[in-house]
């Protein structure tokens, strides 16, 4: 194995030589890396620093850069677990040779995660982290973390795969990636709640080709059942951009107030907020400190994140305009109105176009077509 030395944040380790060429996928070299996560290893690793975790389980290593990092940059005691036995040669060597401080164990994720318990646990796998979540959700003692790469079945676009990782119908609409995501959550939190367990999120989102998750575990029946208070569907007019929600274990059928249409409901999933306020200050506060790659966009991500209101649709402004058939106007200039008219209203970290708003749409409507 050709093997080259990438830093990431403060931490050096060695990663297989690869063509990062679209024909060349990070998927396909020996041990997997891919640079364009460093974005989600870096929101980690800040969120780390804030919640101190004793110790960490990276359950899915490959070369191990997120246990490295972990170690390295937060100081947190640190195993990483890999099935491949090439990646776990990889893993030993960047070890000895840059952190030697780190367990390496050659395992199954399910096996690990079933046998021993960890303060934090980190599962990234390639596409959906479903099949780990039973497993983590009893493993990981105070706080969960999850990646999914698995967004055309998440998102709607690969219905029944959806159906048959999450047990949750997804809907494949303007706003199909908040949608991914509170399936993803609302998945999360069944799989904790079979052990009386509740999740609180501290920090989700969805960017490019994947989810994030950063969960806290709450312990005990009572938790839990509140946490399950946040389960539920939401209902979407096929015919015009009516939504509603429903906070319910089994949805209803629903007709369309505005055109009478019969809705579509996509659940179950999560109502509640994806992120914690508290959570993204210290994040905001303490990452000029840091010395990780991707600050200035993570910044503006933070930024994005704490403002998005906690509704859990948002429309796309240029389609609600193409609906209507009106020119869109700025965005900032349209939340302006909003909010000028007595609405909330905010931008959204999904998309560019995006908006969140609790102004109904005949409101929206007006705003949009006056000139
Ligand atoms: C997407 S990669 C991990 C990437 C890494 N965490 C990072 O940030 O670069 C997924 C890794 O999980 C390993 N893997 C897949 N299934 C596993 C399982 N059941 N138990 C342990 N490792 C597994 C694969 O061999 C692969 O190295
Ligand atoms: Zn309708």
């Amino acid at each position: 194995m050709d093997l080259v030395e990438v830093t990431e944040g403060t931490t050096r380790f060695l990663v297989p030589k690869q063509d990062d060429t679209e024909k060349f996928p990070p998927g396909t070299a020996p041990v997997f890396f891919n640079r364009r996560m460093e974005i989600n290893r870096d929101i980690t690793v800040l969120l780390m620093k804030c919640l101190s975790p004793v110790t960490y389980l990276d359950a899915m290593g490959a070369t191990g850069v997120r246990g490295f990092r972990a170690a390295h940059e937060c100081g947190i005691e640190t195993t990483i677990n890999e099935k491949d036995s090439d990646a776990v040669a990889l893993l030993k060597y960047n070890s000895e040779t840059y952190c030697r401080n780190i367990e390496v164990v050659h395992s199954d994720a399910k096996v690990i995660m079933n046998e021993r318990r960890f303060d934090a646990v980190d599962v990234d796998p390639f596409g959906s982290p479903a099949p780990f979540l039973d497993s983590a959700s009893g493993s990981a003692k105070r706080f969960l973390f999850a990646t999914a790469t698995d967004t055309a079945p998440l998102c709607g676009a690969h219905l029944k795969a959806g159906i048959r990782r999450y047990a949750a119908r997804p809907l494949n609409t303007d706003y199909h990636s908040e949608v991914g995501l509170r399936i993803l959550l609302g998945y999360a939190l069944r799989e904790a709640a079979k052990y009386d367990r509740g999740i609180e999120p501290l920090f989700s989102f969805a960017r490019e080709h994947f989810v994030r998750i950063h969960l806290k575990m709450t312990n005990g029946a009572g938790r839990a059942d509140k946490a399950l208070e946040n389960l539920g569907y939401i209902h979407q007019c096929p015919k015009c951009p009516y939504r509603e929600e429903e906070h319910a274990v089994l949805p209803e059928r629903r007709t369309c107030p505005d055109c009478g249409a019969k809705l579509t409901p996509a659940g179950p999933l999560w109502l509640g907020a994806v992120s914690d306020t508290e959570t993204i200050r210290q994040m905001a506060e303490i990452l000029p400190e840091t010395e990780l790659g991707a600050k200035n966009r993570i910044e503006k991500l933070l930024d994005t994140c704490l403002n998005e209101l906690p509704t859990s649709t948002f429309y796309d402004y240029h389609r609600l305009a193409k609906t209507w058939r009106v020119s869109p106007k700025a965005i900032d200039l349209v939340i302006e109105e909003l909010k000028n008219s007595g609405w909330k209203a905010s931008r959204v970290h999904y998309a560019g176009t995006g908006i969140k708003t609790d102004a109904p749409l005949k409101e929206i409507k007006e705003i949009l077509c006056q000139g």
